[in-house]
């Protein structure tokens, strides 16, 4: 057979669809079909996908296309190999005899273990995972997501008692089910997907015991055995079906599979996929790179040999905020037209669209703030609306890149960007303004599709290596030059970074929401209790542990403070702890946390005149003037400001609180 009669088929399980398409040896798709499946909200916050919709949603693509395919006038068996890509983090456990799910799959936009991280974050070690696994403790990732299941679902607390539970990301539940399920049992993860599980040790890539013992599974659960994303035995074969006995030769999470799609396979290249979220991966060589300005450390690819890893921003919502314009309120009722609505205005009319839906995401990782819109008025008009949900991914891209910079000192000359909101020029035009270097769009923008295929394609031959791949998809692209000065850009990100700040501290997670009320009507004994096993370590510690919390993902954190205070409980064990400020102190070693001013005051010690004047007796030293040794008045005022009001009203809130602050 003539190798141009090759193709390849490549599936692409999305957030909001699936896709299948198959490539020739050009890289040129021939055949695709795609369809959208349920998205599930049965809470706030909360965001499922059935397990099963998800396979058929496959098996339907592969059938449509398949005969688009024929009907060009090929032939099936002309399919030799299949790749896989997929969205990643997102949780599933089943019965590992029987191969049926247990529970709805836990999307990645879900943050509905926001108290069980908040608890983790309080356990031991807490503060080392991120320097094994590159990942900070958040909703993101899907360890958080298999706890919550194993606390509150229990069919899978049975499963897991009984030893038959199965856990997997979509790429694991999609190779299991197509090879047929419990029967072949063919149950693997690629390199890419398992490490943003948090179970996965960054440099071995292999699962690492202090990680599986920190989230209490070890030895109690069935993993996939993790593979390398290009694997001419591994995936196994179609069972059944229209691409029955063809073998599964690629895998990879979709945003690893966007940057081989667009090829970026040199240290120093980077792309930005604007789909649900928007994720930027850098490519950082063969070394992991753990990042000390809020990015994460993850396997970029794993195509043979060593695996390349990379520096990743993740935005938690992008597409998804046009989908909130589209379906929520009614602005349009299609994606696409959000370009004309938001070029319907010349600017964003004073708006800011803070898009927290699930908290922020890097580089800020906030999760007590929810989407947010500044600067309202009478004049606002949807197109604003509209304009500000875009330019709410730029920004953050925008602050990603500058978090990139610095983490690896290189700036880039050009984004390449792909993914369903690229189609927007406006957006694009907009993210090379806030970015001030252009952005490339390619003409094909199946670019994560087509990094399944080329993984599947370099398994099984059609393309022997690197270089072979250099022509595909290289002509035709368009380039946004940036329209504004960088100093007009600067104007427009401050306000912003100001919005972000104003967004932050609205959510009251669960438990601190029970303690405030507790604390009001005087029952506080059992969460006095609980409070207290918590806070078993001395209180300069405790002080040092809360700033690991705050800055979970710097590598500062553990030689760093900043200023918080704490309601205590009767027995002066803190309850609640409230950070002051934003910004931390670095200290030289660790044995330099004792110097951290710790002054300990009852609420009634406290001589309250005015919000500027709170005093604490004990150490003469008023807090405001403590705050601004600690702070640069210029970025800092605002918060503080925020501070200051919100600790007034705490402690009006609260009868007999005593505070200590540090
Ligand atoms: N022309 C368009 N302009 C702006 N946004 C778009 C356009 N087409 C699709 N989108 C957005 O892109 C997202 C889908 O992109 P896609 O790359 O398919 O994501 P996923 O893989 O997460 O499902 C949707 O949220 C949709 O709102
Ligand atoms: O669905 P996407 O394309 O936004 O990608 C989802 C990511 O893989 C989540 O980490």
């Amino acid at each position: 057979m003539q190798s141009a009669e090759i193709f390849v088929g490549s599936i692409d399980q999305g957030t909001t669809s699936t896709r299948f398409l198959i490539f020739d040896r050009d890289g040129e798709p021939v055949a695709s079909h795609q369809v959208e499946f349920s998205q599930i909200y049965p809470h706030p916050g909360w965001h499922e996908h059935d397990p099963l919709e998800l396979v058929t949603s496959v098996e339907t693509c592969m059938k449509a296309a398949v005969d688009k395919f024929e009907s060009a006038g090929h032939n099936r068996s002309s399919v030799k190999s299949i790749g896989i890509t997929n969205q990643r983090e997102t949780t599933i456990v089943w019965d590992h005899e029987t191969g049926e799910p247990l529970y709805n799959g836990i999307v990645w936009t879900d943050t509905r273990s926001q108290s069980i991280v908040s608890e983790l974050k309080q356990k031991p070690g807490a503060a080392q995972l991120q320097a094994i696994c590159g990942l900070p403790l958040s909703t993101y990732s899907s360890a958080t997501k298999l706890l919550w299941m194993l606390t509150h679902v229990p069919k899978v607390r049975d499963a897991f008692d009984r030893g038959t539970l199965a856990f997997g990301t979509v790429d694991s539940w999609l190779v299991y089910r197509l090879n047929g399920g419990a029967a072949a049992n063919v149950f693997v993860s690629d390199s890419t997907n398992a490490s943003r599980t948090m179970f996965v040790n960054l440099e071995t890539v292999r699962y690492d015991e202090n990680l599986l013992n920190f989230f209490g599974i070890r030895g109690k659960i069935h993993l996939p055995r993790i593979v390398p994303s290009s694997d001419p035995e591994a995936y196994g074969v179609v069972a059944s079906g229209v691409l029955e006995s063809v073998p599964i030769m690629g895998c990879l999470g979709d945003q690893s599979a966007a940057l081989v799609g667009q090829k970026g396979f040199s240290p120093g290249m980077a792309k930005n996929t604007y789909g649900t979220g928007c994720f930027l991966l850098y490519n950082v060589g063969d070394k992991p790179v753990f990042s000390t300005h809020g990015l994460l450390a993850t396997v970029a690819y794993h195509l043979g040999g060593k695996p390349v890893y990379a520096l990743e921003g993740s935005i938690a919502v992008a597409g998804s905020g046009i989908k909130f314009l589209q379906n929520n309120l009614e602005f349009f009722s299609e994606s696409k037209e959000v370009n004309d609505l938001a070029n319907s205005v010349e600017d964003n009319g004073g708006c800011v669209f803070v898009t927290a839906f699930s908290g922020l995401f890097a580089p800020y990782w906030v999760d007590d703030a929810k989407g947010t819109i500044f600067g309202i008025t009478q004049y606002t008009q949807k197109g604003h609306i509209a304009r500000a949900t875009l330019e709410a991914t730029c920004f953050q891209t925008k602050a990603i890149l500058d978090a990139m910079e610095q983490d690896s000192g290189h700036t880039l000359s050009e984004l390449a960007v792909d993914g369903g909101m690229s189609n927007s020029d406006l957006a694009m035009q907009t993210q090379a303004d806030f970015i001030s270097i252009p952005a490339y769009r390619p003409k094909m923008r199946e670019t994560t599709a087509l990094g399944a295929a080329i993984a599947a394609g370099l398994a099984i031959g059609m393309w022997r290596n690197f270089a072979e791949l250099r022509d595909i998809n290289r002509a035709g692209g368009t380039v946004f030059e940036p329209q504004i000065t960088p100093q007009e850009s600067a104007v427009k990100f401050r306000e912003w970074e100001k919005a972000v700040q104003m967004s932050r501290g609205w959510v009251i997670s669960e438990k601190s929401q029970e303690e405030v009320e507790g604390a009001k009507n005087n029952t506080t004994r059992t969460l006095v209790k609980e409070s207290r096993d918590r806070q078993t370590v001395s209180p300069c510690h405790s002080h040092l542990y809360e700033t690991n919390q705050i800055m979970g993902n710097h590598k500062l954190s553990r030689f760093s403070y900043s200023p918080a205070y704490s309601i205590l409980d009767g027995e002066n064990a803190p309850m609640e702890t409230h950070h002051l400020s934003k910004q931390v102190v670095p200290l030289r070693s660790n044995s330099d946390t004792k110097k951290a001013p710790c002054v300990t005051a009852t609420v009634k010690e406290i001589t309250q005149t005015s919000i500027g004047e709170i005093k604490f007796p004990s150490s003469k030293t008023p807090l405001v003037s403590f705050l601004s040794d600690m702070s640069s008045p210029d970025e800092e005022d605002l918060y503080l400001e925020l501070r200051k009001v919100e600790i007034l009203q705490r402690l009006k809130a609260l009868q007999k609180p005593k505070i200590k602050c540090y």
